[in-house]
């Protein structure tokens, strides 16, 4: 049977409950994946050796498109096959640096001369290192065009930069024949992220790689998010259910305060380098917040107690004063902590921070008419909020044989097209 020859992926953004900024120094997080909050890549082969992508999110109004003769094969270096699976290793930095030439090459791709920021530079510069990496030469591949739709805020600490890199690599790897759509109950590889050979695991470690273009040095916990989906603690690469977390309410702030995740890490990093004797304490503090969230699911307390435990909820501005202390704070995110403890809630900032989202927890005693007039308040300053549980799937492929990129574009609803598979 051939291949089809048109794929939809989709992967959802992630917010992180405890421990972001320190599972980037090996310790543990929570996190769990935003089901409702998506984004969806449409994959249309074509036969005349283009590759066209199309970044609407991001500013751009014209699709970028190169000739796939362009790209620089003799620098690929990064891949072999082995045992049936690709290995990747460290980044190629010297693809990378010839990919983000040709993006900004008017006679390369960029044929309409728009102007190109480096956000735009980094997001086309990973979608051509995944395909200049995985493409098989083998095989009689023939160009690709890619279009991207979100409902995920961009830059806002809500993961998107992992469910962009995570449909990115699990499209590419399904037109270029290294995976086909899993059937339902075929082992996929759920949470056994080190089984090098299964095509979610592939995904995950791919989706790694561009998150590596796009941070500089990610802890791996969103692209793992995005790619397995449900709730979890992650540390150095290994994951862990933690389903009560699922039955939590929280409220999500978007302060529209425009930030970006490589500087915030990036200087994260100098503070330690520069401090050590303070930041590796602060870095272990967080840690021993998150080790303190799952002590008190593990100790057998009803969800109830658990969304009205004082321990718990205390552990939101703890770990909110240890992340101001590395300096990722910012006025408009106390700002909604303000609004919020005037209702009795707590607040922390998710994410790199530095602008971006602000995570409240919704705690069952507080009236409906009190979360209505936090919202109001939110939303009349110019941020936007709203209700959210964590969990659900990660990864949806959809053969989209008989869609049309029209149809897609124009979707109001793309989960509604029927025949999307999940894998967990
Ligand atoms: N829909 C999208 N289309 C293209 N690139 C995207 C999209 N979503 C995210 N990205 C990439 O991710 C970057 C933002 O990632 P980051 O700074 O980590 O913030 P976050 O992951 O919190 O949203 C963008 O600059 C872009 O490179
Ligand atoms: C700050 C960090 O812990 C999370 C970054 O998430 P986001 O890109 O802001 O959604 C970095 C990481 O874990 O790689
Ligand atoms: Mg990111």
């Amino acid at each position: 049977m051939s291949s089809p020859s048109r794929y939809l992926v989709s992967a959802p953004g992630k917010v992180i409950l405890f421990g972001e900024h320190a599972v980037v120094y090996g310790k543990t997080a929570i996190a769990g994946s935003l089901d409702g909050l998506r984004t969806y890549i449409f994959f249309e082969k074509r036969d005349d050796g283009f590759l066209e992508l199309n970044l609407p999110k991001l500013g751009l109004q014209h699709p970028l498109l190169w000739p796939i003769s362009a790209l620089p094969y003799s620098k690929v270096t990064t891949v072999s096959k082995e045992n049936n699976s690709l290995q990747e290793s460290t980044i190629n930095e010297e693809l990378l640096k010839s990919l983000k030439e040709i993006v900004l090459d008017g006679n390369a791709g960029n044929k309409n001369n728009q102007e190109i920021n480096e956000l735009q530079q980094v997001a086309a510069s990973v979608f051509l290192y995944l395909y200049a990496s995985l493409e098989d030469k083998q095989t009689s591949w023939c160009g690709t065009t890619v279009h991207i739709a979100s409902n995920l805020p961009v830059g806002a600490g809500l993961g998107s930069s992992a469910a962009y890199s995570v449909c990115l690599a699990t499209g590419l790897l399904l037109v270029l024949g290294h995976i086909t759509i899993p059937n339902y109950g075929e082992k996929v590889g759920g949470f056994n992220i080190s089984d090098s050979s299964s095509p979610m695991n592939l995904i995950n470690r791919w989706a790694f790689q561009a998150e590596k273009i796009i941070h500089g040095t990610p802890s791996g916990i969103d692209n793992a998010v995005a790619t397995y989906g449900g709730a979890v603690s992650f540390s150095k690469g290994v994951m862990e259910n933690v389903i009560e977390f699922q039955s939590l309410r929280f409220l999500l702030t978007n302060t529209k305060v425009p930030r970006n995740t490589r500087t915030l890490v990036a200087n994260v990093r100098k503070l330690h380098d520069k401090c050590p004797h303070i930041v590796v304490p602060i870095l272990e503090a967080i840690e021993g917040i998150s080790s303190k969230f799952k002590e008190i699911i593990n100790s057998g307390d009803s969800q109830k107690e658990l969304n009205q435990n004082i321990e718990a909820i205390e552990l939101i501005d703890f770990n909110h004063y240890l992340l101001n202390s590395l300096r990722v704070g910012h006025p408009s995110i106390d700002k909604v902590r303000e609004i919020a403890a005037q209702y009795s809630l707590h607040s922390k900032l998710t994410g790199a921070g530095g602008g971006g989202c602000v995570l409240t927890l919704l705690r069952d005693d507080v009236p409906n008419d009190d979360i209505m007039k936090i919202m109001l308040n939110l939303t009349s300053i110019g941020f936007e909020c709203f209700e959210t549980k964590v969990g659900g799937h990660g990864i949806s492929i959809l053969d989209a044989s008989t869609i049309s990129k029209q149809e897609f574009l124009s979707s109001e609803n793309i989960q509604q097209f029927s025949g999307w598979k999940h894998f967990n």
